[in-house]
């Protein structure tokens, strides 16, 4: 038990939160944990849940005296939340957030606060597609990177206790500026994501297959893509609104390759594919075998060909 903080204030009380939330108690890392959620609904739940010692019916009485504040609502309100919460925020706090997009969040986010509190970004990369103050687990980010994005001109030792903390959640941290943080999250996350809606729509719009048939019938890959499909939509909208620059680029340089392999099928190109196939499988590979893949301990290992 490590505690890192006095008081830690949750503003949204959804997956990511409610996580945050049974980590904190799990590790004790806070002597006390509040939290505030816009909607009444969702505050009665996380009160009968136990989720937090107070639950607030304001943002601004939730994070007074709160040493850390973590904001943990989609993207597109960050702003709109910090400006709510700032004339409460204690001298010397720290707020932080959990958006899956860093720059627009922090350029969001940046001037609604006081000078005599710090700043210190946060991206857990670790989530399901469920929502809601009931969703959470304390296990959620346990060998899960969390990447903390801070300004270059950031107290040191904020930085290093947002760091403790994420580490006391179970995770792996590593520090990264937001524009990089935003490009290599649209190659890994934000586009993946868009690929997995737009296969769903399209197997929803092909009649001929039933939904029922979708779901019997789909192989691990459609199944996962179905499982993402059912992800939040007001999160994801935002995200796609707030990594408008990342996304369109990576999904630039997707469909040029997807339009090669389409013109390689028409042409019956073996080799561009057999090739392509090829690279594609050296990579997961190559991630397996530097051992940077925490979630897949043996799979695939002892079968190259
Ligand atoms: N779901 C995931 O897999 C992951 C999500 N994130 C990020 O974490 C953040 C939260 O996501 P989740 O916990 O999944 O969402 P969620 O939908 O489970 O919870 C969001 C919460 O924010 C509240 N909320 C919405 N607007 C609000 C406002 N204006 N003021 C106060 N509360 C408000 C909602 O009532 C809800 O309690 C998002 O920024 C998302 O990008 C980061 C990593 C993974
Ligand atoms: O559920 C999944 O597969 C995810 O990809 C979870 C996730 C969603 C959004 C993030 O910003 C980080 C992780």
């Amino acid at each position: 038990m490590t505690k890192i903080y006095n008081r830690v204030a949750l503003i949204g009380l959804g997956l990511i939160a409610s996580s945050m939330a049974w980590g904190i108690k799990r590790g004790g890392l806070a002597a006390e944990v509040t939290g505030y959620a816009r909607s009444a609904e969702t505050r009665e739940t996380a009160r009968e849940i136990g989720l937090c010692d107070q639950v607030f019916d304001s943002a601004a009485e939730a994070v007074k005296d709160a040493d850390l504040v973590v904001l943990c609502v989609p993207v597109g309100v960050m702003g709109q939340v910090a400006a709510e919460i700032a004339p409460d925020l204690k001298a010397g706090a720290t707020v932080s957030d959990v958006g899956s997009v860093k720059r627009q969040v922090i350029a969001d986010v940046a001037p609604h606060l006081p000078d005599n509190v710090h700043f210190v970004p946060a991206h857990p990369l670790a989530g399901t597609e469920h929502s809601g103050p009931t969703s959470g687990f304390a296990e959620l980010f346990d060998n899960r990177w969390s990447l903390i994005v801070p300004p270059a001109d950031a107290d040191r030792v904020a930085v290093d206790k947002v760091i403790s903390f994420w580490e006391g959640l179970g995770s792996n941290v590593e520090e990264m500026d937001p524009d990089h943080h935003d490009l290599v999250l649209a190659v890994t996350s934000h586009t993946p994501h868009l690929i997995a809606y737009t296969m769903v729509g399209v197997a929803d719009d092909l009649r001929r297959v039933s939904e029922s048939e979708v779901i019997k019938y789909s192989a691990s890959g459609f199944r996962d893509f179905t499982r993402i499909a059912a992800s939040d939509p007001t999160m994801w909208r935002d995200v796609f609104l707030n990594n408008k620059d990342a996304t369109l680029e990576i999904l630039g340089r997707f469909t040029e390759e997807l339009f090669a392999l389409q013109r390689a099928i028409r042409r019956g190109d073996g080799d561009h594919l057999h090739d392509y196939f090829t690279r594609t499988r050296s990579i997961r590979r190559g991630i397996i075998e530097a051992g940077q893949d925490t979630d897949a301990p043996d799979f695939g290992r002892g079968k190259a060909t």
